[in-house]
């Protein structure tokens, strides 16, 4: 591919043209030391035409409906006027391989939607790395006039604080189970939402979905009390009959405007940035830490060490970090 300059990327995001705004996620996404460069650049460009969107994380475990929520809700928005775009954060994504079509397939409607923009996660990388790539891309699409990213994550692992971590709101999608459901989520996951919907609210589960629903609302109240600055709402709808979905954009909406008009938005994303800025800072440190030479050096020995019990785990911290520190310390009375 021939090389864009800067203010090529720069007003083909700005005037929304498809093709540049998906090879500056491209170029945002590529971990290349040549790319880098450019790709800051480009970044500190859209910095101020960003921010304005809604940011919404979607998560729940597989099967539970993402995609064809994703597809009808992003559906129903692009039809009252928004432009949507969709990114997502799946570390260990064997799905879609990384593929465009992969995804594109999965939420047929979006894909080929002109006020939408289906990003799949980038594939290759750790989950910090794919984060990084996530957030990059995000500031890229409201530059580009985006102004709804739904932010898909899977509901195993860390995926769902990282979301967490660069969303204004975080939507959980559940379904209704048999039994305490309670088990069935984790707790971890239940307080990072702000909205839970129980999916596939329809033909003969209907009714068993809004049971779950009362059900989880009333375990909610115990546990977030009174109060509450916000209490997550549960509601139950319909991916694949594209039924309760306005409801649950209304209650995002609410979510937010609650958010912004008590100065709290603007204080979330500050923090946010904060926090990005230390996760980069610790992504950075470890993967330098590995790839020296002095502690790869030093490691296999330490390691086999604490394994017989002959070194505690403590002294041997130390020394590996003794090693990284004695190789990085400036070298003036060397
Ligand atoms: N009855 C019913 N089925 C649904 C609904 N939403 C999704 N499904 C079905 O549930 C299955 C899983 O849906 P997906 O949208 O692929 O779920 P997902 O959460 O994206 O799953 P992964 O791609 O594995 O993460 C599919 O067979 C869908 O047709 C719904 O609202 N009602």
């Amino acid at each position: 591919m021939a090389a864009i300059d800067l203010d090529t990327y720069v007003k083909g995001v700005l005037d929304g043209k498809r093709a540049l705004v998906a090879r500056a996620i491209t170029l945002v996404e590529s971990t290349r030391p040549q790319h880098r460069a450019l790709a800051q650049e480009l970044l500190t460009e859209l910095l101020p035409h960003s921010g304005r969107a809604r940011r919404i994380g979607v998560s729940g475990v597989p099967g539970v409906g993402k995609s064809t929520f994703i597809d009808a809700f992003g559906t129903m928005l692009t039809s009252l006027g928004h432009r949507v775009a969709v990114l997502a954060v799946d570390p260990s994504s064997t799905r879609t391989g990384g593929s465009i079509l992969g995804d594109k397939t999965r939420m047929e409607r979006l894909a080929v939607d002109p006020a939408a923009f289906v990003r799949p996660s980038p594939s290759a990388g750790t989950l910090g790395g794919v984060a990084k790539a996530t957030r990059e891309s995000m500031v890229v699409m409201e530059a580009a006039g985006y102004d709804v990213i739904l932010v898909e994550t899977v509901g195993v692992g860390q995926s769902e604080t990282a979301v967490a971590d660069m969303v204004d709101s975080f939507l959980l999608l559940t379904l209704a189970r048999t039994g305490d459901q309670l088990q069935g989520i984790k707790k971890g996951v239940l307080e990072l939402a702000d909205v839970i919907a129980v999916n596939k609210a329809d033909g003969p589960h209907e009714r068993d979905a809004r049971a779950a629903a009362r059900e989880l609302a009333g375990a909610l109240r115990l546990m977030h009390g009174k109060d509450a600055f916000w209490s997550p709402p549960v509601l139950h709808c319909s991916a694949r009959e594209a039924a309760g979905l306005d409801t649950v954009w209304e209650r995002l909406e609410q979510h937010r405007t609650l958010l912004d008009s008590t100065g709290k938005l603007a204080a979330k994303r500050r923090d946010q940035q904060v926090g990005w800025t230390w996760a980069m800072v610790r992504d950075e440190l470890l993967g330098r830490l590995y790839a020296d030479p002095a502690v790869r050096e030093a490691a296999p020995e330490l390691e086999r060490q604490v394994r017989q019990g002959r070194l505690t785990a403590t002294l041997a911290a130390d020394r590996i970090l003794a090693a990284f520190e004695g190789r990085t310390a400036p070298a003036a009375d060397a």
